[in-house]
Formats: structure tokens, sequence, C-alpha cells
């Protein structure tokens, strides 16, 4: 089976949050399934520079003008990846990141960008590059969701169209006055179509346009129907009924491996344990914290309202009174940050902080500390607690979408039966994140049942196997249809 996967980030070419880490690590894992994945993206300098780096020789592969503007197709294999990618330098040919200039603000015209790619994507999938005929389009999120918009909406014969919800919060709406730009027939501008409140809505339009929805979590499912959990488009959602379905997201396990981590200290594993107190202390060497025996709990994030970061921030003394310490490796809203600098200020050798992306000190802080927190107020999957539980590094979540199904919370019953994996709380408040931090104390300071939990934890299965296998057996029955 031959599948399109279309997406606006994919790891490890270019990276701001886990869809780059999903659509990087999902087609290997349904090459398991028989499914032959090549992956479309927007080639961004960085990812031209890449190739280059990597001295591939794309074969360039010629494409009518997109939306207006000249482009062609790169076609490479790289780091395992089967790649499309779509050179089109009046649109991606830009300093910045994949969404924002140098100075962090949105290009003006994102809905040119990623409408292009989606446009691209359609017409690759209805046969623009020869010999390619995808059998299944696997579009992500809004930047992609338009693909499935031009399918249906073309009297030619299409492939079936998944379209996956990595976050209902980034919904790609714009003015209408972008209409007339996107080629769309004028029948799309419709509430069946991609008319959203008199905007143009993207992932509102793909959400109705495709043949199947998913996203990352079975909890997240059920959340995103509700009045709280849809954000505006949860009736739409209601109305997709079976054709919405949850899939709790994997991860690299060769990538994120503490028995062969190039970014680490020292190797370890669950029968090993010991070994991981070498990155506990170059973890307290980097950050410049004081070395002594109590425990180091961690925030590897955006710092944002979302990831309920404000939370920890606010909480911050009473963790500090408990005798813990925080390393702290994230960006984002700016009185997150500055109230984490602000306590790294006060207390130097207590709190580490570290503004900005760095995906090796990732890896580091996952091997060395020993929790991280993880308080969203909404979280549809989420990766850090998946690499947490791989590095033994306890979990301590919200009880709200893929944190609920991922994470086994340390109750009497589950730390008997050497079950637990982690600490659930719930709602999330400054509160509940403190009681749920005095139970991880209450833990930590019993050695043997904390090392049982790390035991547990290493053991989850947080591979992509059983995901990827529902993936394949859904799109399997999309063909059937
Ligand atoms: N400062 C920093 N330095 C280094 N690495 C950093 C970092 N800040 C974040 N990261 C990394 O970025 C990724 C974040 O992934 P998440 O899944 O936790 O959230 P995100 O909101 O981006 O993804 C959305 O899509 C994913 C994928 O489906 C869902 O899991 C999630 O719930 C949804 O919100 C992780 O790999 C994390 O380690």
């Amino acid at each position: 089976m031959r599948v399109l996967s279309i997406a606006s980030e994919v790891f490890p070419l270019i990276k701001t949050g886990g869809l780059a880490d999903v659509a990087g690590a999902l087609p290997s894992a349904l090459a398991e399934h028989g499914c032959d994945v090549v992956t479309m993206l927007p080639g961004y300098p960085v990812v031209l520079r890449a190739i280059e780096k990597a001295g591939a020789k794309p074969e360039v592969l010629p494409l009518d003008p997109v939306l207006g503007n000249d482009a062609r197709i790169f076609a490479v294999a790289l780091d395992g990846l089967k790649l499309f990618v779509l050179d089109c330098p009046a649109l991606y040919d830009r300093l910045g990141g994949p969404y924002t200039d140098a100075g962090g603000h949105d290009f003006p015209d994102n809905w040119m960008r990623f409408a292009a790619l989606s446009k691209a994507g359609a017409r690759v999938a209805q046969g623009a590059i020869d010999g390619f005929r995808p059998d299944i389009v696997h579009a992500h999120d809004w930047q992609a969701a338009l693909t499935p918009v031009y399918l249906a909406a073309s009297n030619r014969p299409r492939p079936r169209t998944v379209l996956t919800i990595h976050n209902l919060a980034f919904q790609g709406n714009y003015p209408s006055q972008v209409f007339p730009d996107l080629d769309l027939p004028a029948a799309t501008w419709s509430i069946e179509g991609v008319e959203y409140y008199g905007n143009v809505g993207f992932l509102k339009g793909g959400l109705h346009a495709c043949d199947l929805v998913t996203t990352v979590s079975p909890t997240y499912a059920k959340e995103i129907v509700t009045d709280g959990g849809g954000m505006g488009l949860d009736g739409l959602l209601r109305g997709r009924g079976t054709r919405l379905v949850g899939i709790v997201n994997g991860i690299d396990t060769g990538v994120w491996n503490p028995e062969a981590d190039p970014a680490i200290a020292a190797h370890y594993s669950a029968g090993n344990l010991r070994a991981r107190a070498h990155n506990k202390r170059a973890i307290e060497g980097e950050f410049g914290l004081r070395r002594e025996d109590g425990p180091i709990f961690a925030v590897v994030s955006r710092l944002t309202w979302q990831k309920g970061l404000d939370l920890v921030a606010g909480a911050c003394n009473a963790l500090l009174e408990r005798g813990i310490r925080l390393v702290v490796v994230g960006s984002g809203e700016a009185m997150i940050e500055g109230a984490f600098q602000a306590a790294h200020s006060r207390q130097p050798d207590r709190v580490g902080v570290r503004i900005g992306y760095d995906e090796t000190l990732s890896h580091r802080v996952q091997a060395g500390a020993d929790a991280i927190l993880i308080p969203s107020r909404f979280e549809p999957c989420g990766l850090t607690q998946l690499y947490g539980l791989r590095y033994g590094c306890i979990p301590i979540v919200a009880q709200v979408g893929g944190l609920a199904d991922t994470v086994v919370d340390a109750n009497y019953a589950a730390v008997s039966a050497g079950a637990a994996t982690g600490v659930i709380f719930s709602p999330p408040d400054e509160a509940t994140l403190v009681a749920a931090v005095d139970r991880a104390l209450g833990l930590y300071e019993q050695p043997a049942v904390w090392r049982k939990m790390q035991v547990a934890a290493m053991k989850s299965d947080v591979s992509w196997i059983k995901s990827a296998r529902l993936y394949a057996a859904l799109y399997r029955d999309l063909l059937k249809e």
C-alpha cells in the first residue's frame, strides 16, 4: 500500500514540536505493516541544507506553478525517510522558523504557504509525479488540512484521505479575503466546505472533507467532541461519529534509547539503573546545581498556558521548600520564561533554566532528572511523558488527553502490583500540582518503591508497534470501502 504523508515539520529535518516527531517516526513503523510511505514537506532552507550536507542527490521533478508560485519537487531518501520536498523559494526560502520570522512573528502569508503545501500534495496524490500514485493520503494538522478539501473538490479519481489532529488549538483560520487565492471551487465557500464563521478555516474544511479523522489519543478523541474540549469544532467532530478515531502516539525507540543514546553521559537500562546516577551528576554540572542527594524535577516544554507551566512557575517556591531542585528547558510566553529566570536568579544553585530549544539537552535531562512535570491543561497525546517513561524519569502529569492514557498512576493498588509508572493529578491547578509532587516525594523517599516504578516505566510499551498496526488497519478499511 502506498501512502503519501504531508506535514509541515518532520524530525530530524525540521522540528518545533511533537508533530515533527510523529511525522518522522511513523513511516518506518508503518513499513512493518506493508505501507510504503513518502513524506511531503516544504523545502525550508534548513531542509535543503540537510539534503546538501548529507551529499544526497535528489531527483528533481517538475511541477506546474502552485497557486501562482514556481515550484518543483526534490525526491530524496534521507534519515530513513522517503521524501518529496516541495521547493518553492517564493514561499519557503526565508530566515526564521517554519512558521515565524527571525523575530518570532508569524509570516503574514502562512495561509498561502500552507495552502500551497496542501495544493501540491493534492496534485501529487492525483498523479502529478510519473509513477507515483498513493492509495492513501495522510495529512497532518491545519497546515496540510486543505489537501483533502482540494481532493474532494476535484472530479478526478483520488486516493482515500486521513487527517490527523495533533492539536485542535491550532486551526489555521484566516479572513475570507484569502479565499479567491486558494483556487478552490466557489461551492467550497459553504458550511460543508472551508467557510467558518465568515472566515476560511483550514482545519475545519479538512475535517469535513477527509474520509477519516484521527487524533493522537483515545481520551483526546473523547474530549474534543465535548463543549469544553472542542474549541468550536465539537459539533462538526460529533457529526463525524465513528469517522473520528483516537490512536495514541508512540516514540522512536531508536532515537530515544538510554542504552545507546549518544547525547547522554552514561548508558543504562532497567536492569542497570545504578549507572543512571552519572547522568544526574552530569546535569547538576551542566546547570550549575548544588550537588546533593535530593531529587531533581524537570520541565522540557513549550512554556505556555496549554502546558500549564504557569502552574509550575507559581508553585516554584513550594517545590524548593520541599528540597527539590528544578531544571527547566523551554521557551514560550514571556511571563513564564521570566518567572523561571527570576527563580533561577534567587536560587541559582537550586534552579537551572535554559530558555531556548535544545534537542540533545532534552535527552540529557530525561536521562538525569528524577521526575518530569507535565501539568497540561489539555494534551492531545504528549510525547515528553513517553520519553520520561523510556528514560525512567517519572512523569507527574495532569489527568488529560494522552497523559491519562499513557501513565499508570501510583495509587496503592498499582504500586502494590508493580504497575505504577507515574503520578496523575486533577484538576490542573497549583494546589493539586503541589499535592502530586508531595505524593511523588513520598514514593521517592522509599528507594525500592521508586526503583520499581522506574523499572515499570522503562518497560512500558511506548513504541510505535501497536499504534502503527492500528493506522495500517484503518488505511486498509478505507481501501475496502
Ligand atoms: N525547549 C525544548 N528543547 C528541546 N526539546 C523540546 C523543547 N520544548 C519541547 N521540546 C520537545 O518538543 C516535543 C513536544 O512534543 P509534545 O507532544 O509534548 O507537544 P506539542 O504540543 O509540541 O505537540 C502536539 O502534537 C503532539 C504530536 O501528536 C502531541 O503529542 C501533543 O499532545 C500536541 O500538543 C517533544 O519532543 C519535546 O521533547
